[in-house]
């Protein structure tokens, strides 16, 4: 009988000890004085309260893992420069229109910097001594009509005015940004602390983060006197015939770079400036890393809806830092800018475009992506009008392209295999892509039907697991018609010059609900 007690006590001990592991772990040992069982207790306390706290964290990573699981998870790939954070500013400003606004004076600083930053480039360029060419701004060695000439003269005096505004970047760049030297571009790392460093307050931000330093406050009101005090000059600087002739003769072509301003110096520059939803679509800073966005939808349609968008650094050596993101995202949306006369930055042997090609080549080939919905804009197209415009030859670049007009029409139609695209794939020996580009033209061909009648400046091939569909494939034409009963204009909608935002804003709402219908479709 005492040996069965004995038993049933033990089960029991077990019993609890498994349903309640403090209870073992803080049983109170025999002859326990009044202190020490004060000290167990306490102990005991504080152990429930922490396990109190791990249970909700845990249930909280399940919550954030379970709405992750039902969000549009996105990741936006491209070589650097290709627009991929423009392409995510816009859905900022499509979807979280609020708490956009509340980063519009981060973005006044940005576009303030990319505005020096073209008058740096500018002040380079004429102050650089070539071997066989005079600059403009030393005078010449040999005494001559040159030396005193007007010309020397304002470009001398224009250097001295605008160099303080040199050395305000430096000082910006060593405070605000990762780099501390002077860099060509603005360049930060991954989270919102270089926001937050420029008076960016959210939820997520504390309270000292966001909190100017009196130094940092005083360099920005003193960027503000400065470029309002600079501001005739800059124009005149901008607007000088020589250096015009500058950038011609170095055929540079300011205009169509990130992050140009010049055009607006009268408005940037004055001390009321409020940057437009256009301005900051066209600000740049370059992304360094990889950078996880989540939105949630404020926009009546898809309100409440999660999206997790990744954006990347598009430079090659940073390439590889992509791979771990590939698993995890229903859809990419690849930038392949359509500049044919331009070189990497990372490799100026490489034409930006066989780079896209190449890039993309592998992306469509590669396992992990076997289920993800892969998009491709060709964007930077008003970039190619005003190329083509200014005469510069497709043929040069691609010698496929033979005597074909040089015009938009004739490069983009692609109604025949001597459009470029297909040109393209040929002359670089993507047998392929060649496929890919075939599909490709059938899009370009379809997007030209715009609401306006007129051409597009984004294009969008909608994939599905590594096939391309074309627009006559059954599952897109199902897809179409559940969506609007009208053929769908997502992947056309036309601007004019280079308003990208409205552009963009329309074409990546389009995609939105586009790939918010796939993932309820599964297609
Ligand atoms: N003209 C023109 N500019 C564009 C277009 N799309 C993007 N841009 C501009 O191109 C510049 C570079 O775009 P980003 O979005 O910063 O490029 P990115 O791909 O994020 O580059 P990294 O961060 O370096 O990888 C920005 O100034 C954009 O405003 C377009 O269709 N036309
Ligand atoms: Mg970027």
């Amino acid at each position: 009988m005492v040996a069965i007690l004995k038993l049933k006590q033990k089960q029991r001990a077990t019993m609890e000890s498994s349903e309640n592991p403090f209870i073992v772990a803080f049983r109170a040992p025999a002859n326990e004085t009044e202190d020490e069982r004060i000290r167990r207790v306490r102990a005991l306390q504080d152990a429930q309260r922490v396990s109190r706290q791990i249970d909700e964290s845990l249930q909280e990573t399940k919550r954030i893992l379970e709405r992750r699981r039902r969000a549009t998870r996105i990741l936006l790939l491209g070589q650097a420069e290709s627009g991929k954070s423009a392409v995510l500013k816009n859905f900022q400003l499509a979807f979280t229109p609020q708490q956009f606004q509340k980063e519009r004076d981060v973005w006044r600083t940005i576009i303030q910097l990319n505005l020096i930053s073209s008058v740096r480039t500018l002040l380079n360029l004429i102050n650089e001594v070539e071997p066989n060419a005079q600059s403009l701004l030393t005078p010449p060695q040999t005494p001559g009509n040159h030396l005193n000439s007007p010309l020397n003269n304002k470009l001398r005096r224009i250097h001295l005015v605008l160099s303080p505004l040199l050395s305000m970047e430096t000082d910006f760049n060593k405070i605000l940004f990762a780099n501390g030297g002077s860099p060509r571009e603005i360049r930060v790392t991954t989270g919102n602390t270089w926001k937050s460093k420029l008076g960016f307050r959210d939820s997520a931000t504390s309270q000292q983060e966001s909190e100017l330093t009196n130094a940092q406050n005083s360099i920005k009101n003193n960027l503000i006197q400065l470029l309002e005090a600079s501001k005739d000059n800059i124009e005149l600087l901008w607007k000088d015939k020589d250096t015009q002739r500058a950038l011609e003769e170095r055929e540079i072509n300011l205009r169509d770079s990130p992050g140009f301003f010049l055009d607006d110096v009268d408005r940037i520059a004055s001390p009321s400036y409020q940057p437009t939803d256009s301005d900051i679509v066209r600000a740049r800073v370059r992304t360094d890393g990889v950078e996880e966005h989540h939105l949630v939808a404020e926009t009546a349609r898809l309100k409440g809806n999660d999206f997790y968008i990744t954006d990347v650094s598009g430079m090659r050596s940073a390439r590889h830092s992509w791979i771990p993101f590939f698993d995890d995202s229903q859809a990419i949306l690849f930038l392949a800018p359509l500049m044919f006369n331009q070189m990497l930055e990372e490799d100026p042997h490489v034409n930006r475009l066989e780079d896209s090609l190449l890039l993309w080549k592998e992306i469509c080939l590669n396992v992990l992506l076997a289920n993800c919905n892969i998009i491709i804009f060709f964007n930077k197209m008003d970039i190619l009008r005003r190329t083509l415009e200014s005469g510069v030859e497709v043929r040069k670049y691609v010698p496929s392209y033979g005597d074909a007009p040089n015009d938009v029409a004739s490069v983009t139609k692609c109604e025949h295999e001597r459009a470029l695209l297909p040109c393209l794939s040929s002359s670089f020996n993507l047998q392929l892509s060649w496929k890919f580009m075939i599909w490709i033209t059938d899009l370009l061909h379809f997007s030209q039907i715009s609401k306006t009648g007129s051409r597009a400046t984004m294009f969008v091939i909608l994939c599905s697991q590594i096939r391309l569909l074309p627009l006559s494939d059954p599952k897109v034409c199902h897809l179409q018609r559940k969506l609007s009963p009208k053929p769908r204009t997502f992947i056309s909608h036309e601007t004019s010059a280079i308003d990208i935002n409205s552009t963009t804003a329309l074409v990546v709402t389009g995609i939105c609900l586009l790939l918010l219908e796939s993932v309820r479709l599964r297609i």
